[in-house]
């Protein structure tokens, strides 16, 4: 917990644009101060520091500053907690270097950490590591095959029938950067068409599950579900008659969330609490972050089978029920916890 930390004029300037009001001292109402530094893309400021988070974070004597970007990180501060989600190799360096000068301040999450992330094989190779086959249920990944960039698109029908990879199949960019492109996803229905692809690429099985996702938000020890619309069944009928590939929408992304959707319970029945209880720890610990999302579907027809498809680094907390006192909670705790460990003077 930061005591007597100064505020910069311009960082002053800033809470005062997302709702907060600083001041010098290191406590407010009798609480002591928790200085959060963030450096997120505006889209992202937007979306996750909404006023219903700001004003209570205040009340509970928390205090969100910018990092300028245009300064080093160095000179900034002091922080307790630095919140980022940006892409980059140079930001990747800036604030590795930050936190090997300024072990005291908790960075979330480390930037190599994330990076496993960024890549759509690496990504799901833990929960295939995890081996999750037997706990309320059995949790694993779809059927994948990765083209490299030294392909040639070409030769991806060869590559897909001797993997035995079975159609319709979802084509995904290899590497997620936060760009828009690295969100442009594909439906191949038919091989030789997957020739007009441009790798490098995961090849996904697509795996029919009533059109129905489960997000999973995780913020530390904290676990939230909503369920939101997906991908209809693709049906053996509709596959042998379509040809082609077809780019779709992030249908998933959308805000409207399918909470209240009238649906079938078969398919709308959140995963069992203890399995998600399990996966989440077991990332957390694997991947070493504690700001993440799972997309999970249940197969279709199945009651206890499901598929992580997708971990999202720094997701949509905004569109996460409750967030603003699931987080100001999780970052009080973390203050907490580092005063806890100290040694008594
Ligand atoms: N293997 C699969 N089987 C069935 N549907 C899938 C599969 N993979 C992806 N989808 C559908 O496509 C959507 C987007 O896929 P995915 O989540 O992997 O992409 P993304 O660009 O990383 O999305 P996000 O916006 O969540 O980061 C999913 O939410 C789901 O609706
Ligand atoms: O923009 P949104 O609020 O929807 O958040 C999305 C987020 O975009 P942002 O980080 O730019 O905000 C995406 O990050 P990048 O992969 O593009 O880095 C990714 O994590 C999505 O899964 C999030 O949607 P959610 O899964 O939570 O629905
Ligand atoms: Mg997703
Ligand atoms: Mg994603």
């Amino acid at each position: 917990m930061r005591l007597g930390g100064e505020i910069s004029e311009e960082e002053r300037k800033e809470e005062e644009e997302v709702g907060t009001t600083a001041f010098s001292g290191g406590e407010c109402c009798g609480q002591n101060k928790v200085v959060v530094g963030y450096a997120l893309t505006s889209k992202k400021k937007n979306s996750f520091l909404q006023p219903k988070l700001t004003t209570l974070a205040r009340n509970k004597g928390i205090y969100f500053v910018a990092i300028d970007l245009n300064k080093p990180l160095l000179e900034q501060g002091p922080f307790d907690i630095v919140l980022h989600k940006l892409s980059g190799e140079e930001w990747r360096e800036i604030v590795e270097d930050y936190r090997q000068k300024h072990p005291e301040v908790n960075v979330l999450d480390p930037p190599d950490a994330i990076q496993h992330l960024h890549n759509r094989q690496s990504m799901l190779q833990v929960v295939v590591d995890l081996n999750l086959s037997d706990c309320h249920g059995k949790v694993g990944i779809p059927r994948q095959l990765v083209i490299t960039k030294e392909k040639n698109p070409s030769d991806i029908p060869y590559e897909v029938t001797k993997a035995g990879m079975k159609l319709p199949l979802v084509a995904k960019p290899l590497l997620v950067d936060g760009s828009a492109k690295s969100h442009e996803l594909f439906l191949a229905y038919d091989e030789s068409s997957l020739s007009e692809l441009e790798p490098p690429l995961v090849l996904q099985e697509f795996v029919n599950h009533g059109g129905i996702l489960f997000k999973i938000y995780i913020v530390g020890e904290n676990i939230k579900v909503v369920r939101r619309f997906s991908l209809p069944n693709i049906s053996k009928r509709e596959l042998s008659k379509v040809a082609g590939v077809f780019r779709f929408p992030r249908v998933s992304c959308a805000a409207a969330s399918a909470e209240d959707a009238d649906l079938d319970p078969s398919i709308a029945e959140h995963p069992p609490r203890p399995l998600l209880e399990r996966l989440a720890k077991e990332l957390r610990h694997r991947l070493g972050l504690c700001l993440f999302n799972v997309d999970m579907i249940r197969e279709y027809g199945t009651t206890d089978v499901f598929y992580v498809i997708d971990i999202n680094y720094f997701p949509g907390y905004g569109k996460m029920p409750e967030y603003e006192h699931i987080f100001t909670d999780f970052l009080l705790s973390l203050v907490q916890c580092k005063i806890n460990m100290k040694p008594a003077t």
